[in-house]
């Protein structure tokens, strides 16, 4: 069975393309550039590295961007008081809160504290609702980049078995609901799900977004199925994998996601479809 690589790196370089051309357009009009904030807690190299990368990509764009770094030790009511300045002031239009964050703090609570149309991460409650109800205003970035990763495959997604393996609140369960709103049959598996594999098995499309490396075997996938690989998992050599064997699994798919340049890349330009989106949302 020969497989096509679903290239992440060129689909989101496009997508950029296309969005510097939207902001060009507003900025033309009259429009102010759509302005992010990033938030980040504590000192943690890969978070650092996120961070820097998602502001580059807001300048590569054409945005506004700003990032602001606490101590580990900061209080929720200082980022309660960030994020109230935040949605007051009308330079931003966009506010993410790098997750995760340290045990003391409630995360829920700091979400919560986000102006729904502000929040380009969809993880707000009012936006995960929205989607839920099949009427999404943002969506979850890693959620909505897989998407537009199915959707470049050009197959139908009616009627297929979806199989999601994973039920966080970032990727698993808005990934269920986005391809229960693009009509397929969809089961999401977990940690207590009894026999995983013979759910994997028959899935026309496997999202795996478990954290494990290599934890779904080239066995586990039907012939022809589309695997999407969610997994950014650094092992100690530091080479970077996912959670699909990929050697194996790509002997038996017929559209494969690799580790680097799938998903990772979908991410950050999702955010920046959701950052523009947020601003359109904004100055309407
Ligand atoms: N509020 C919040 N929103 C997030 O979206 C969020 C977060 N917190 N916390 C951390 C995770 C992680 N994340 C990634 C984004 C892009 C790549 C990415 O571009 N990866 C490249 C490789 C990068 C590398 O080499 O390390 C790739 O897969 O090709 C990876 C990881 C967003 N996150
Ligand atoms: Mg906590």
């Amino acid at each position: 069975m020969t497989f096509q690589t679903i290239d992440g790196k060129k689909i989101s370089a496009e997508l950029r393309a296309a969005i510097k051309k939207q902001t060009d357009g507003r900025i033309s009009r009259g429009l102010s550039k759509p302005g992010l904030a990033v938030i980040l807690v504590g000192e943690n190299p890969a978070s650092e590295v996120y961070v820097r990368n998602k502001c580059n990509a807001c300048e590569e764009v054409g945005f506004y961007s700003l990032s602001k770094t606490f101590p580990y030790g900061v209080t929720e009511e200082e980022l309660l008081n960030l994020i109230d300045d935040l949605n007051n002031n009308s330079a931003i239009n966009g506010i993410l809160v790098q997750l995760p964050l340290p045990e003391h703090i409630n995360e829920e609570r700091i979400i919560e504290a986000i102006d729904p149309l502000k929040d380009v991460d969809g993880f707000h409650p009012y936006n995960i609702g929205r989607l839920a109800l099949r009427m999404p205003v943002l969506r979850s970035c890693t959620p909505k980049g897989i998407m537009t990763l199915l959707k470049s495959t050009g197959l139908a997604l009616e009627g297929k078995e979806a199989v999601v393996i994973g039920a966080s609140n970032i990727v698993g369960r808005p990934v269920s609901l986005e391809l229960l709103m693009a009509r397929c049959t969809v089961t999401t598996c977990h940690s207590r799900t009894v026999d995983l594999e013979a759910h994997v098995k028959r899935a026309d499309i496997i999202i795996a977004a478990v954290g494990i490396p290599s934890f779904v075997k080239g066995d586990w996938v039907k012939p022809g199925a589309v695997v999407i690989d969610v997994g950014i998992n650094r092992l100690e050599s530091g080479k970077l994998v996912g959670d699909v064997d990929y050697e194996t699994a790509s002997k038996k798919a017929s559209w494969i996601t690799p580790v680097p340049g799938g998903v990772g890349p979908m991410t950050i330009a999702s955010l920046l479809e959701n950052t523009l989106q947020a601003a359109e949302l904004q100055s309407s």
